[in-house]
């Protein structure tokens, strides 16, 4: 009976034991797995220098204390490659002008993707378009739309151009409000392109009067402008709402409203493809007719003053501070083995404001671009790079500078502008994906004698 009592008592506790000890393994490989989904990401860049990072939120908090300047400040102080952590996600934040060719065209081949923040890779509409799509797919779609940005096409454009800036400046200077410029100028961009990309009159940048009567009257593609401006509405709510949230979940109305978008444009699509005479103007007909008559293509779609003023101004409220691009296999840069899969961005912003290519970063100098001077004759030649760099620059680099050139002739050749005296000193900035005016650039207007 003892024998029997023994022989229990010893099972129980080897059960026991067996159980304690599968409870710490469950619990180790638990934490073990925590820590690989915390640290895993950073295992890799490791090396890459950057500052402390505190547990789940990364260098967030170092971008609360600093702001925008924040990887000017880390690039004194770790050097032209840094580690910045957004949450657990790395990036290597490269803020040279030679390191930024490096990555932009001399090793262009192992960075041709960009790295997609997680609300972009839940959205199939993003991940189609130019910007965000990859591989074999983005080079055939980028050739077919390179055409319709040759310099013969967007010499035709002027006259477009013309027409919208003409008749969204005619009567500036009889507003009774102050003007927000910054508003203007989206709503007048936004119009041009809806002209020159879909052949549609978007009628955001009318003088409201003009508005008001051309509500009822059908636009070129038998849609009403009230409707267009709701589309226009929709799209901007889904650019902008695009936060660097790296949780991993989507704004649901993001994505009813990404649904609606692209309803809207395989209707524009549609509609376009069954016309037969459907001309040039624009670079929807000239895409669908590339997209007829190649067949690669049709499987992916679905130094004046002036110009010193430009670039001064485009230098010192740089609209795109930070391109994102991603390692494709293991890659060296700026001494740095980097694994496939890496997020390495540029930092344009910090290249910007750089006083040994810029000095007195933060005085507005449109001189400092005149071609004779020791200044621009000394500057690395991609210390500004506003529009990107390489293959994978922006598209739309010559349609913008020729749309704002032609703005501001027309402007200043009939106006002067004052600060208006609600306009906040200094500006206060957005920062988000892109950059904006927290409360708009207000402007009086007072036409030429
Ligand atoms: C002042 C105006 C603009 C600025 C500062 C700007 C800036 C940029 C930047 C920095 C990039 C990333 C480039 C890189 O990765 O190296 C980019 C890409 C792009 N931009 Fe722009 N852009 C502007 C206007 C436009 C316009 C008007 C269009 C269209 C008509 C456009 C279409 C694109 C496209 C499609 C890409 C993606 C190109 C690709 O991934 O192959 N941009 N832009």
């Amino acid at each position: 009976m003892a024998l029997v009592y023994e022989a229990i008592q010893s099972v129980i506790v080897y059960f026991s034991s067996y159980s304690m000890v599968s409870i710490i393994f469950t619990v180790l490989a638990m934490v073990a797995g925590v820590m690989g989904y915390l640290y895993g990401p950073y295992w890799g860049v490791r090396r890459v220098p950057g500052p402390p990072i505190f547990p789940l939120v990364g260098h967030l908090p170092l971008m609360a204390k600093y702001g925008p300047d924040v990887f000017s400040v880390l690039a004194k102080q770790y050097g032209p490659i840094f580690r910045f952590h957004m949450g657990r996600q790395p990036l290597i934040i490269v803020a040279d002008a030679e390191l930024c060719k490096e990555v932009g065209i001399k090793k262009f081949k192992d960075f041709t993707n960009r790295s997609i923040p997680s609300p972009i890779a839940a959205s199939p509409l993003h991940q189609k378009g130019l910007f965000f799509t990859k591989d074999p797919r983005w080079s055939t779609m980028r050739n077919t739309i390179l055409s319709v940005y040759q310099p013969s096409h967007l010499a035709s454009l002027v006259p477009t151009m013309q027409k919208y800036i003409e008749s969204a400046t005619e009567n500036l200077h009889d507003s009774k409000e102050d003007i927000i410029f910054s508003n203007l100028s989206l709503k007048l961009a936004t119009d041009v392109i809806g002209q020159a990309a879909f052949g549609v009159d978007f009628g955001l940048s009318k003088p409201k009067s003009d508005t008001e009567s051309t509500r009822i009257v059908q636009d070129a593609q038998g849609s009403q402008s009230g409707e267009v401006s709701d589309f226009i509405n929709q799209h901007i709510y889904s650019t902008t709402q695009l936060k660097m949230d790296l949780s991993g979940t989507m704004d649901w109305k993001v994505d009813r409203t990404n649904k609606k978008l692209i309803g809207r444009l395989d209707e524009i699509v549609s509609n376009r493809m069954k016309e037969k005479n459907r001309g040039s103007k624009d670079f929807l007909s000239q895409i669908l007719s590339a997209r007829e008559s190649e067949t690669a293509a049709k499987n992916v779609f679905s130094p004046d003053y002036i110009s010193a003023v430009i670039k001064e101004s485009m230098r010192f409220y740089i609209v795109s501070p930070l391109v994102a691009r991603e390692t494709s296999k293991e890659v060296e840069i700026g001494g740095y083995l980097l694994p496939k899969g890496t997020w390495v961005w540029l930092a344009l912003g910090v290249l910007a404001k750089d006083p040994k290519n810029f000095p007195e970063p933060d005085k507005f100098k449109p001189g400092r671009f005149d071609p004779n001077c020791e200044e621009e004759k000394r500057r690395h030649p991609y210390a500004l790079i506003p529009f990107g760099i390489g293959p994978r620059a922006c598209v739309g680099q010559k349609f913008s500078i020729q749309e704002i050139k032609l703005s501001l002739i027309h402007l200043y050749r009939k106006y002067v502008f004052r600060h208006a005296p609600t306009m906040e000193k200094p500006l206060e900035l957005e920062y988000g994906i892109v950059l904006n005016f927290k409360h708009g650039v207000k402007v009086t207007a007072v036409k030429r004698t």
